[in-house]
């Protein structure tokens, strides 16, 4: 899994790189700023070549010239029409100081460059200023208005360098006008030919939320770039929130900070320490940095290890609900089952035992009146992992039974979904019987009724950077609630008591829209509770089930149902190798 840093984290990991003495922050900007040029050539291979001899927009042909770096480049010395033409917007902090890099590296490459500033240069931070001052050398600097900006031609790129994981405070005044001129608003679309160093600027790195004075702005003071450059690892900011849609996509750059990560004292000075924070681990597909796992792989252990009967590879309970109610807990129960929990019983009420038997064959049937009959059932130790919620209605019976599922002298691992999260937020009584074997799955809704004041603060308009993020949120509810919590989205994030932390982004590559769709939580749900009963923990299970429901909804594809979930496991478990 790749590690996800916030800006703090980064800021001490670049601290740290300094005080060791190893490496100097001007070399750390000019490695930056060679890694855009760099992203920026690799994205669109036809701004490496001659104008005119390049291939259109959109790379036909396939072949990737190599970047004109080392010797002059011929056409260097042909009319300013045959040139590239870049506009570099540098702000006044080491984001800007990325941009002289940048502006520089593409002059030296035989682009024409326009370069602006925001802010004074007298007060640009030390290494920002030398690579100014080596800019200004070469051609002059513009300040920055949007007014100004709005008079340059038609450039082949632009670079937003104003802000990146150092932005405090909401953008105001004419800067404001600015990003959202360069966000799309009033028509100019920039997004196709636009690069953000780090993060695009008025986004927070953190929480991927633009960061307004006004909490009624529905414009965003940000700008939307098809390529983001960042720096040794991603942030959480790009996966979390409106992070993805201001993003376009990610690559990240190495810049050789990485050992610094779990650096250890130097021993003879003590500095160049990095405190480990609490993680943030990426459950992603691609990969997006060199020397890390390109998969989120599945522990196949777990599904080899027991050789013998279906119930030595666990028993799920999924608790149903009432007539014509059964749907949900039955596509639950299909997951469990094919996720790999060797037996599965559905609970149903007495009156819904005929319409659940009508739809079931593998999965077992087993009539549950109430809790007294839920305690009977229990006591068959086999059953090692329940589900409760999906369809199981908001009345005495579902507050009953969650109480019985949560009460006991053994509680199992349990997973609480949909009205069962409901009957929590009601109930605080029930609330506090939560075990560290749970797991809830809130999406945005449920997540406000049971956590209320976190909601709030999430949900309050973003006017500091670092902003309060989904990735806080959730790490403060998993707390408080004493077990995992799995907040649904497109950026699902997962977080332990402890602070564990990951995100199942299904954005960028992994964007699957098409899993918004009736039944495909139940499904989440059952292959949660399926991989309990196969012996994975909790924290585990979430973040397993959460990546399998993505990968089975990228490998069906559009026109998906909820059903077809669970039916995509055997072919994404031949492709794992499992
Ligand atoms: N951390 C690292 O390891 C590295 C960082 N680098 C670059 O340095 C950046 C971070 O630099 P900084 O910490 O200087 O931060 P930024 O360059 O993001 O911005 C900080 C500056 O912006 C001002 N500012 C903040 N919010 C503002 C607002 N709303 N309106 C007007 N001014 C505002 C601050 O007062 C400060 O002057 C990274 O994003 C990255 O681009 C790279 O040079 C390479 C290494
Ligand atoms: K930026």
């Amino acid at each position: 899994m790749t590690e996800l840093l916030t800006a703090a984290q980064m800021r001490a990991i670049e601290q740290a790189a300094i005080e060791s003495g190893e490496v100097t922050g001007l070399e750390l900007m000019e490695r930056a700023g060679q890694g855009v040029v760099d992203a920026i050539f690799a994205e669109w291979p036809e701004l490496a070549m001659p104008k005119h001899s390049a291939p259109a927009a959109g790379g036909a042909g396939g072949s990737t010239p190599s970047p004109l770096r080392g010797s002059p480049p011929e056409y260097l010395e042909r009319d300013d029409n045959e040139m590239r033409r870049a506009v570099v917007l540098c702000g006044p902090g080491n984001n800007g100081g990325d941009g002289f890099v940048v502006a520089r590296l593409l002059r030296d490459a035989g682009w024409q460059v326009e370069v602006f500033l925001y802010g004074d240069a007298e007060k640009l931070p030390p290494d920002a200023k030398v690579n100014h001052e080596r800019w200004v050398k070469i051609a002059p600097v513009t300040a920055l208005t949007e007014q100004a900006f709005r008079k340059v031609a038609f450039a082949d790129m632009y670079v937003d360098a104003l802000f990146g994981t150092g932005l405090t405070r909401p953008v105001a005044g004419d800067l404001a006008g600015l990003l959202r001129h360069l966000g799309g608003y009033g028509g100019d679309d920039y997004r196709p030919r636009m690069v953000a160093v780090d993060v695009p600027s008025g986004l927070c790195a953190d929480s991927g939320r633009v960061v307004t004075p006004n909490p009624r702005a529905r414009v965003p003071t940000a700008t939307l770039a098809r390529l983001t450059v960042t720096f040794d690892s991603p942030k959480c900011g790009h996966f979390v929130g409106d992070g993805p849609h201001h993003c376009g996509r990610i690559v990240v750059k190495d810049i050789g900070v990485r050992q610094f990560r779990e650096h250890k004292p130097n021993p003879h000075t003590g500095r160049g320490h990095v405190v480990r924070f609490p993680r943030t681990s990426l459950i992603g597909k691609r990969r997006m940095v060199p020397d890390e796992r390109p998969f989120f792989s599945v522990d196949i252990r777990y599904f080899t290890k027991n050789q013998g009967h279906k119930y030595a590879h666990g028993h799920a309970f999924i608790l149903s609900g009432g007539v014509g109610k059964g749907g949900a807990a039955r596509l639950a129960a299909r997951g469990a089952l094919r996720v790999g929990a060797g037996a599965v019983t559905l609970g149903s009420p007495p009156a819904a035992l005929i319409e659940n038997a009508a739809q079931l064959n593998a999965i077992m049937l087993q009539s549950l009146k109430d809790p007294d009959a839920l305690r009977v059932l229990l006591q068959d130790t086999r059953i090692n992992a329940l589900c409760i919620g999906p369809g199981l209605g908001l009345n005495d019976r579902g507050a009953a039974l969650v109480a019985g599922v949560l009460g006991g002298e053994e509680p199992r691992p349990t997973v609480l979904d949909a009205d069962a999260l409901t009957l929590l937020a009601q109930d605080r009584a029930l609330f506090d019987e939560l075990h560290a074997n749970c797991v809830l799955t809130p999406h945005a809704g449920e997540f406000a009724r049971l956590f209320p004041e976190i909601a709030e603060k999430l949900n309050a308009p973003a006017t500091t950077g670092p902003a309060y993020s989904k990735v806080d949120a959730t790490r403060e509810a998993a707390k408080r609630a004493g077990c995992v919590v799995l907040f649904k989205g497109p950026d699902t994030v997962i977080a332990d008591p402890s602070g564990r932390c990951s995100i199942n982004a299904s954005v960028y590559e992994r964007s699957a829209p098409w899993l918004a769709t009736a039944g495909s939580g139940d499904v989440l749900a059952g292959f949660i509770t399926g991989l309990l009963a196969r012996g994975f923990g909790a924290m585990q299970a979430a973040e397993t089930g959460a990546w399998l429901h993505t990968e089975c909804a990228l490998s069906f594809g559009p026109g998906l149902i909820a059903e077809d979930l669970p039916e995509e496991l055997p072919k994404l478990f031949r492709e794992l190798g499992i």
